[in-house]
C-alpha cells in the first residue's frame, strides 16, 4: 500500500520543489502543490512535476461564485490533479458545480477551516461556536453537496468521519511529536491523525526544511 502522505512543496522554485519531490519519493504517496507554486510556475510546473511520477494534489483552495469556480477547474482539468481543494464557505451551489466541472478521476475536496485558525478566529469573523462544531457544519455541506471529501485537523477527523463514513479525509497541520508549529494552530501528530480516520496526510515544513528531507519522510512513515 501506498504512503499516506503527501508532501507540500511549498516553494516558489520549480528546480527545489522538483529536487525534493525526487529526494523523498519513495516515502510519500504523492505531492501537494499550492498556491505559492502554482503562482510561480503554472500549468507548466505542475506538468514537469507530475513527470517525477507520483500523484498531484493541487491545494488551489477556490473560494468565487459558482460560475468561476467552475470555469476554472474546467481550465485545470487537462492537468488531471488526483486531488483539487475548494473552500466549503463558499456554498452549496459552488460545491456542486465544483465537482461537476472537474475530471472523473479528481477528488474534489472542500476545506472546512484552515488548520491555521482556532475558536478565537472564527469568532472574530463573526461565526460563533467552537471550531469542532464549525468543521461538522461544513463537513454535512460538503457530503451533501456532491464532492468527495473535506480538509479538517485531525482533532476534528473522527466526527467527521463518523458522519460520513465513506468519505476522503484530507489532514494538514501535522506534526511529529515536539515539532515546531510554525503558524499552524490545530496540530495533532501524524500517528494521530492516521488513528482518527484520515485518508492522507499533507506533510509540509517539517520534510521540506528538514536538513534531510529524505530522512524525515522516512521517519514519519515509519510512525504510522
Ligand atoms: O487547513 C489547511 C489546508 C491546507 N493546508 C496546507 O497544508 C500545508 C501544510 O504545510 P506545513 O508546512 O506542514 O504546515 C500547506 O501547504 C498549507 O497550505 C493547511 O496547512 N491547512
Amino acid at each position: 500500500m501506498s504512503s499516506p502522505i503527501y508532501v507540500a512543496l511549498d516553494t516558489p522554485q520549480l528546480d527545489r520543489a522538483k529536487a525534493i519531490a525526487t529526494k523523498v519519493k519513495a516515502h510519500v504517496g504523492g505531492i501537494k502543490l499550492g498556491l505559492e507554486f502554482f503562482m510561480a510556475n503554472g500549468r507548466h510546473g505542475v506538468h514537469e512535476m507530475a513527470a517525477i511520477g507520483l500523484p498531484v494534489f493541487l491545494d488551489l483552495k477556490l473560494h468565487d461564485i459558482p460560475n468561476t469556480v467552475a470555469k476554472a477547474i474546467q481550465a485545470l482539468g487537462p492537468l488531471e490533479p488526483a486531488v483539487l481543494t475548494v473552500h466549503a464557505s463558499g456554498g452549496r451551489a459552488m460545491l456542486e458545480d465544483a465537482k461537476a466541472a472537474a475530471p472523473v478521476g479528481t477528488k474534489v475536496v472542500a476545506v472546512t477551516m484552515l488548520t491555521s485558525l482556532d475558536g478565537d478566529d472564527l469568532a472574530a469573523i463573526g461565526v460563533g461556536g467552537a471550531a469542532h462544531d464549525q468543521v461538522l457544519r461544513l463537513t454535512e455541506l460538503a457530503r451533501s453537496s456532491g464532492v468527495d471529501g473535506i480538509v479538517c485537523s485531525g482533532g476534528e477527523v473522527a466526527a467527521a468521519r463518523a458522519a460520513w463514513k465513506d468519505g476522503f479525509f484530507v489532514v494538514p497541520g501535522v506534526r511529529p511529536a515536539n515539532g515546531s508549529h510554525g503558524d499552524q494552530k490545530r496540530v495533532v501528530t501524524p500517528r494521530h491523525a492516521m488513528d482518527s480516520g484520515a485518508s492522507i496526510l499533507v506533510v509540509g515544513r517539517p520534510i521540506t526544511q528538514a536538513e534531510n528531507p529524505d530522512q524525515a519522510a522516512r521517519e514519519i512513515e515509519a510512525t504510522l
